[in-house]
């Protein structure tokens, strides 16, 4: 991609892979806030037959529009083996924050029949970056229908929802892409931890290793039938300022992070079933919060197996240990996604999950998550451990 022509990325401001290694330009805001009068007050233009559509998520018949467009045509694995399958209810959930806009969740629909054929989304957020909190849009769900690939059809969408951010007075956007644009702020790994060993090899998702044989492999992913940290227990909304509190303390190290506030820890931290689970650790003899453990629900759709359909996957979220050490409150994490019938347990190298990865039994993806911020510029890229913010 160095090399790659990137003739719609190059016209945008962000980080240009000319400029790396430039450490004269200083950091922060690549362009200066256009005044409101100036920015487009009309939607740019769509080839003939497409309209704009913007979509109520709690309207229950757009929901599900969303939800199939996504289901059919959304992230697949580099062997096309799996497909994200998000389901209406985390929907709902990841678009509909504090604060959030309607007008930033944009569909394209065909004129003629109303089919919704592309999809691109919005939400706010206050994002630290080193010592500022940013105003920003997180930008997720960018989706065009199969059939209308190639196009050129995904620059107007990251153009209409900018020129939406901008009527907002929003100036600045994070994002993730499995592809490399110009220009990564950093490039994280993923790890997977079997906890259907059984499962995952039966629909090719791991192999059986070297010298190894199907019940060695079950027995090597076994994990205790319950938790073992005194006080561990589900997360309730009697806990949110003392969690808000506890994350607001420990994502402080990271040189990127969200802002929390208590309302951004009740919508984005409070179990829902089936979407994001939360769970933290209240001392038995002073009843204080010292540590906390999230994952949110992702299933991915398997795309030619005979024998299953959904692949259940847990994702790491937030996690913060003060008083557990990490190994032990992931392995409790592991224990309840392993109860609720996950199939494997998903994390990324940010944060200090480094620290559990490899003695958790968690083995190695086979694809990058790269990080992205748009209109801000870092004098240098971060390391994965540097980096404090899960997008959805
Ligand atoms: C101040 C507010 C700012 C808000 C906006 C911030 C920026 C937000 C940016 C969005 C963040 C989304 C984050 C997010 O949702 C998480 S990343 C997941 C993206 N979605 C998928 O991978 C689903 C399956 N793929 C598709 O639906 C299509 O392939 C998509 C729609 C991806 C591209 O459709 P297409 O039919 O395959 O391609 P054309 O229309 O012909 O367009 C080709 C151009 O699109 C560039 N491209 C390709 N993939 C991209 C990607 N993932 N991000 C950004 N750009 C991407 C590509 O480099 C080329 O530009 P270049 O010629 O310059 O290289
Ligand atoms: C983050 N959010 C924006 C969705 C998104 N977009 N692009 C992606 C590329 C990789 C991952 C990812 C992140 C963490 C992880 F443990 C595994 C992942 O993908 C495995 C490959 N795969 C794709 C579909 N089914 C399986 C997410 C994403």
């Amino acid at each position: 991609s160095m090399s790659k022509r990137h003739k719609f990325w190059e016209t945008q401001p962000v980080g240009q892979f000319k400029d790396l290694g430039d450490s004269s330009l200083p950091e922060g805001p690549i362009e200066e806030p256009t005044p409101l009068s100036e920015v487009k007050q009309d939607p740019y233009n769509l080839p003939a037959q497409y309209e704009w559509s913007t979509c109520d998520m709690e309207d229950g018949p757009t929901c599900n529009e969303v939800y199939a467009l996504l289901a059919q045509n959304y992230v697949e694995d580099d062997e096309n083996m799996f497909r994200f399958n998000y389901s209406t209810n985390f929907l709902r959930w990841a678009l509909r924050p504090p604060a959030y806009f309607k007008s930033w969740h944009i569909g394209v629909r065909v004129k003629a029949s109303k089919k919704l054929v592309a999809f691109i989304t919005g939400v706010p957020a206050r994002i630290r970056v080193r010592n500022e909190v940013v105003k920003m849009a997180e930008i997720n769900f960018l989706c065009v229908h199969k059939k209308l690939r190639s196009k050129r059809l995904a620059p107007v969408m990251i153009k209409e929802v900018t020129r939406r951010v901008h009527l907002e007075n929003i100036w600045q956007a994070a994002y993730t892409a499995g592809v490399v644009l110009p220009t990564p702020i950093t490039t994280c790994r993923y790890w997977h931890r079997s906890l259907n060993p059984k499962k995952l090899i039966d629909v090719g998702f791991s192999r059986i290793g070297p010298r190894m044989t199907m019940n060695r492999t079950i027995r090597l992913y076994k994990l205790p039938g319950s938790t073992v940290t005194p006080g561990f227990r589900k997360m309730e909304l009697r806990d949110v300022p003392a969690v808000t509190r506890l994350l607001r303390g420990y994502l402080g190290q990271f040189a990127v992070a969200p802002d929390f506030d208590e309302a951004d820890v009740e919508h984005w931290l409070l179990p829902r079933e089936d979407v994001v689970d939360s769970y933290l650790v209240e001392s038995p003899e002073t009843h204080e919060i010292t540590d906390f453990c999230s994952f949110y629900s992702l299933p991915s759709s398997i795309l030619n197996n005979a024998n299953y359909s959904v692949l259940k996957a847990a994702y790491s979220y937030y996690n913060v240990s003060t008083k557990t050490p990490l190994l032990q409150l992931m392995n409790d994490a592991l224990i309840v996604a392993k109860q609720k019938g996950f199939d494997v347990f998903n994390a990324l190298d940010v944060m200090q999950n480094e620290g559990f990865l490899k003695e958790l039994k968690f083995g190695p993806g086979d694809g990058q998550l790269h990080y992205y911020l748009y209109n801000y510029r870092l004098r240098n890229p971060l390391k994965p451990s540097e980096l404090g913010l899960v997008l959805l």
